[in-house]
């Protein structure tokens, strides 16, 4: 008989936002609360597969990490039609990667995503979880229009620029708890070599290398390579400089991708950089 399925009955699809191999993601309103949501529809994995557990792993996640400014909101999630369908915040900004299509970032804005991002993987982190997949198109933009302003719970408006914009991360279904003996590798450019080499006993420091990399490319830097010499160079502490960034920000970036992770900043330490606060310099 046909099954009403959820997804028709209580979602309008205003349009497809991505695609991918595992399936695609629209943008729907739901009728009931005439708000907008993403929603990803992918083909459900077969019982007891890694996909499966990847699955369940994002869901899981997203229940657990509940509601942080800096990490991309999570609704609910259902299976029907033989299909998946998680159902998240809608940011209206498009991703960090769109956005770097248009040009690298000035220092202000990477400073911006620094302090958001940074801010969202001391969330995280600070439930035992690691994002794994941290790079520019699991970064979204929410562009704040329409919203209150008095959305400062990130403790970044007062001395925000004019911009309400915020950036989130997204995308968890990589996300694995730190003492996990094994992880589901994320994009191998982003990739730091010690995960590769099966070190996982500072998980948090391959989110902040991935990080790095990010703010790296987002700052011009990139594309970034995905194997050979330069993959390697970048993972030897040998990251070429970025002339149109401050000496402190390149100095900060080889930090963030220093080949020891134990002397890659924190989380937690990069929302307290200097040059996030450049009013305790003085
Ligand atoms: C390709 N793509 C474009 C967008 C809109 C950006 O303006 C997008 C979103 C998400 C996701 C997403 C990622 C991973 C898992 C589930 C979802 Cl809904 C993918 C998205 C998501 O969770 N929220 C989004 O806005």
């Amino acid at each position: 008989e046909s099954n009403i399925f959820r997804y028709n009955v209580e979602f309008l699809e205003l349009g497809v936002i991505g695609r991918g191999q595992f399936g695609r993601v629209t943008k729907c309103v739901n009728k009931l609360d005439g708000c907008v949501y993403a929603l990803k529809r992918s083909l459900r994995p077969v019982a007891g597969s890694a996909a499966e557990r990847a699955a369940l792993t994002e869901v899981y996640a997203h229940a657990a990490l509940g509601k942080h400014p800096h990490v991309v909101r999570y609704y609910s999630a259902w299976a029907e039609d033989d299909h998946m369908i998680i159902q998240n915040e809608y940011c209206d900004g498009g991703s960090l990667q769109q956005k770097m299509e248009s040009g690298p970032l000035a220092e202000a804005e990477l400073l911006l995503l620094l302090a958001h991002i940074a801010d969202g993987l001391a969330y995280i982190h600070s439930l035992q979880l690691v994002h794994m997949d941290v790079k520019p198109g699991n970064i979204f933009i929410c562009s704040g229009e329409g919203e209150p302003s008095h959305d400062s719970d990130d403790g970044y408006d007062d001395d925000e620029p004019q911009s309400h914009h915020k950036y989130k991360i997204g995308d968890l279904g990589h996300v694995t708890c730190v003492s996990s003996p094994s992880v589901e590798e994320g994009d191998c450019r982003y990739l730091p070599k010690e995960v590769l080499q099966e070190d996982l006993t500072q998980l948090t420091k391959a989110d902040i290398f991935a990080f790095g990399l990010t703010l790296f490319e987002a700052g011009g830097g990139g594309p970034l390579p995905k194997n050979g010499q330069q993959w390697h160079d970048y993972r030897d502490g040998k990251l070429p400089e970025l002339p149109k960034l401050s000496r402190e920000f390149n100095q900060l970036l080889r930090k963030m991708v220093d080949p020891d992770p134990s002397s890659r900043p924190s989380a937690a330490r990069l929302r307290r950089h200097p040059l996030l606060h450049p009013a305790g310099n003085k």
